[in-house]
């Protein structure tokens, strides 16, 4: 693995402003954003190579086996992987390389390439982190309550291969550590 890029890794209960994160640090045109496979079902504005690349159970698992994958977990009942080539092309070519990922993806990542810059993203409180999970319109009560749980459990596992926690309470603010701790991180190198 080359070690002229910087690679982040993104984690955080579903709905506590990721994606919303990621799209800001996107801005900056040496920021690559890795596009992950799953094998869940797009939702009502998604096609496939924007928010996900969606394929079928079987071609995952021939993926996995192929090594195609830097990391892969079982989300939500759906698998999803982080396609290695294109990562490993932009670390190549010197990029900060975004990886919004769980924590169980997360924590292989950190395993293997102990160099990642391990982020984890915080609701401000629990009613906040469900409003902003309803409030989005996807998802079922079922599926709200499944992810609300997830939340707890992640909160709970992600200290020990996580670096830095940052409370997304304020958009602004929360971007402004998050691209601190980038920059920090590459002056470092
Ligand atoms: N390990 C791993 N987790 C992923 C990957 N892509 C997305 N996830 C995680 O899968 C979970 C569910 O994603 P999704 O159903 O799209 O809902 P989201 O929480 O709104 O992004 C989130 O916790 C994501 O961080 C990946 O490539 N690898
Ligand atoms: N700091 C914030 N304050 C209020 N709402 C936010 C904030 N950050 C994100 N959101 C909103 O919360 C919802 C979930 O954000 P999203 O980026 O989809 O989360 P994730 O990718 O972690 O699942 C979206 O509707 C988004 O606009």
């Amino acid at each position: 693995m080359s070690n002229k890029g910087l690679l982040v890794v993104i984690s955080g209960p579903s709905g506590v402003g990721k994606g919303t994160i990621c799209q800001e640090l996107l801005k900056d045109p040496n920021v690559y954003l890795s596009v992950s496979a799953t094998t869940r079902k797009p939702g009502k504005n998604e096609t496939t190579g924007k928010s996900y690349l969606f394929i079928s159970k079987d071609e995952f698992e021939k993926q996995i086996e192929q090594n195609g994958f830097l990391e892969y977990a079982g989300v939500f009942d759906n698998y999803y992987g982080t396609p290695r080539e294109k990562v490993e092309q932009s670390l190549n070519d010197g990029k900060t390389v975004l990886l919004e990922i769980d924590v169980q993806g997360g924590t292989q990542v950190k395993k293997n390439m102990p160099q990642a810059v391990m982020i984890f993203i915080l609701p401000p409180d629990m009613q906040e982190l469900e409003s902003r999970i309803r409030n989005r319109g996807r998802d079922s009560d079922e599926t709200i309550l499944k992810r609300l749980k997830k939340a707890q459990t992640e909160i709970d596992t992600a200290q020990e291969a996580y670096d830095y926690f940052v409370v997304n309470d304020s958009l602004e603010k929360a971007v402004n550590e998050v691209k601190t701790i980038i920059d920090n991180r590459r002056n470092s190198k």
